[in-house]
């Protein structure tokens, strides 16, 4: 048996519906893995007794000029199945993104554009595809457009271009040898972190009568290697390696960066598994929220606000959580709410239900609105940071206005009203801060009577300088245990 060299670089195949992605990957594909170029396989069982979950993502391989591994991994193209796509993104190192020559960028082009934007940059290649459909003045319109489209797109504008015609008749071997040469150009040797608990993105899982069951995935941490064992954290199921497959090939063990199929027993019930990431015993915890930095996309064209709600991609998983924009205050530690997103900021998100993700790990994740039929439904994206929120410093700002009612014979003191109730507890307020519109500053010392008056006392004399009916403001910090005022700068 043999190791699955570490070179394997993962591509994703991106582009609109019909815009051939599916006639590519058949094409320039050595092997394809279960259901590899079935991209919409239903739920059915079949003659071989293999009951195959819903494909939505396809899996296969060629290698490059240098030699080089490469999964090919076909997505579809349709809006509705765009979590599949996301989940996909986690693993990319490298995009095809397949453009109709005629239609240019179309949606979900431009979805996928943003997605590899995020992922691999530097690293698009860009397919001009049903180029039998059109003339060279077309071709050229359309290569210039898609390369501001790209820059507009965070993304290389220098990025190849290559022509294409897949249909028969017009396709013509040296387009794929362009398509390879431009692969070529932009392979790289990627990091891979082999140390850690490994973590593999699962993608599909089908069970085999009599055997057990058949998971396949991206080790995206670390090495799984047979006969160990490997934790199900979603399901709160552990199973051991029984046998382990790269592309077909027996191998005893599988590193960072490329595919694995591998058997476990006993059979789970597929129907309660979907994509998700597995690893070694203990390599995910369950989290319900997180802390994470925010990076807006410049095409959503709505705002949103804390306390929203929201997908978050992340890990193979599309979660809904409700989400609270942060400023932080690095001299204090502290993070101040804000009420909508700014660029730059942090997020705390919170989940509705748990989602299994490593500790410290910078996972990317991609948060839309997936609900919204039109536009960009790509929000922000950005980098879980810290899922140890409990302790988090968080306060919002509050203020609130008053008037001084009368000064006080000793012309050190103030009563006023109009800023708290008849039944408000003074002790909170006791020592907070009073600003006057005039000017001097002073301290809530208590209750005056019992319908919400309070008198001020103030450092210096303010009879002359305070007047009555004067606007008094009191501004706190409200964190959740605690109520802090004080003075705006
Ligand atoms: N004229 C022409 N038709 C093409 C070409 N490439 C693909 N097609 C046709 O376009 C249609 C869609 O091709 P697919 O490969 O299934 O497209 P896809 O992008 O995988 O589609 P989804 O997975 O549904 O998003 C098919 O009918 C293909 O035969 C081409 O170069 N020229």
């Amino acid at each position: 048996m043999t190791s699955e060299p570490s070179t394997s670089l993962n591509i994703g195949i991106l582009g609109h519906v019909d815009s051939g992605k599916t006639t590519l990957t058949r094409r320039i594909a050595e092997m394809g893995s279960t259901s590899a170029f079935d991209a919409h396989a239903t739920s059915s069982s079949n003659s071989d007794g293999i009951r195959r979950n819903t494909l939505d993502l396809g899996f296969s391989t060629m290698t490059s000029l240098s030699g080089k591994r490469l999964a090919l991994i076909d997505c579809p193209g349709h809006s509705g199945l765009i979590r599949a796509v996301l989940a996909a993104s986690t693993v990319f190192d490298m995009a095809i993104v397949i453009i109709d020559v005629l239609a240019g960028i179309q949606p979900q082009t431009a979805e996928h554009l943003l997605l590899a934007s995020k992922f691999c940059p530097d690293r698009v290649i860009v397919v001009l595809n049903k180029c039998d459909l059109a003339d060279d003045q077309k071709i050229k319109e359309s290569t210039k457009k898609v390369r501001k489209g790209l820059k507009a797109m965070g993304i290389n504008e220098n990025s190849p271009v290559v022509e294409m015609s897949l249909v028969d008749g017009f396709f013509k071997e040296e387009m794929l040898e362009n398509l390879k040469k431009a692969i070529e150009t932009r392979e790289f040797e990627p990091r891979r972190d082999t140390e850690k608990l490994f973590l593999i993105a699962i993608d599909h899982c089908f069970a085999i009568k009599g055997q057990g069951t058949v998971l396949t995935g991206t080790v995206i941490r670390g090495t799984l290697r047979l006969n160990t064992e490997i934790e199900f954290a979603s399901l709160s199921e552990t199973r051991r390696v029984k046998t382990l497959e790269s592309w077909k090939q027996r191998v005893d063990q599988v590193a960072a960066g490329n595919r694995a199929a591998f058997l476990v027993t006993p059979s789970f019930d597929e129907n309660r598994f979907s994509r998700c990431i597995s690893g070694a015993p203990g390599a995910l915890k369950p989290t319900k929220s997180v802390l994470a930095t925010v990076e807006p996309i410049v095409f959503f064209r709505k705002s949103i606000n804390s306390r929203s709600k929201i997908h978050v991609s992340v890990a193979f998983e599309t979660v809904m959580a409700e989400c609270q924009f942060l400023r932080k205050d690095d001299e204090k530690d502290e993070f101040e709410i804000l009420e909508s997103m700014l660029a730059p900021c942090q997020v705390l998100l919170k989940f509705e239900k748990a989602v299994f993700i490593p500790e410290n790990f910078k996972i990317p994740f991609m948060a839309s609105r997936l609900e919204q039929q039109t536009g960009c439904r790509f929000a922000f994206s950005g980098h879980f940071e810290n899922s140890d929120t409990e302790n988090l410093k968080i306060f919002s700002r509050k203020s609130r206005k008053g008037t001084v009612e009368r000064i006080e014979k000793d012309g050190y003191s103030a009563i006023c009203t109009g800023m708290f109730k008849a039944e408000t507890n003074f002790d909170v307020f006791r020592g907070f801060q009073i600003s006057t519109s005039s000017g001097p500053r002073g301290k809530v010392e208590g209750a005056f009577g019992k319908s919400g008056k309070f008198r001020v006392v103030f450092q210096e004399k303010i009879d002359g300088l305070v007047e009555e009916k004067e606007e008094i403001s009191l501004f706190m910090k409200k964190y959740c245990d605690k109520l802090v005022s004080y003075i705006p700068e």
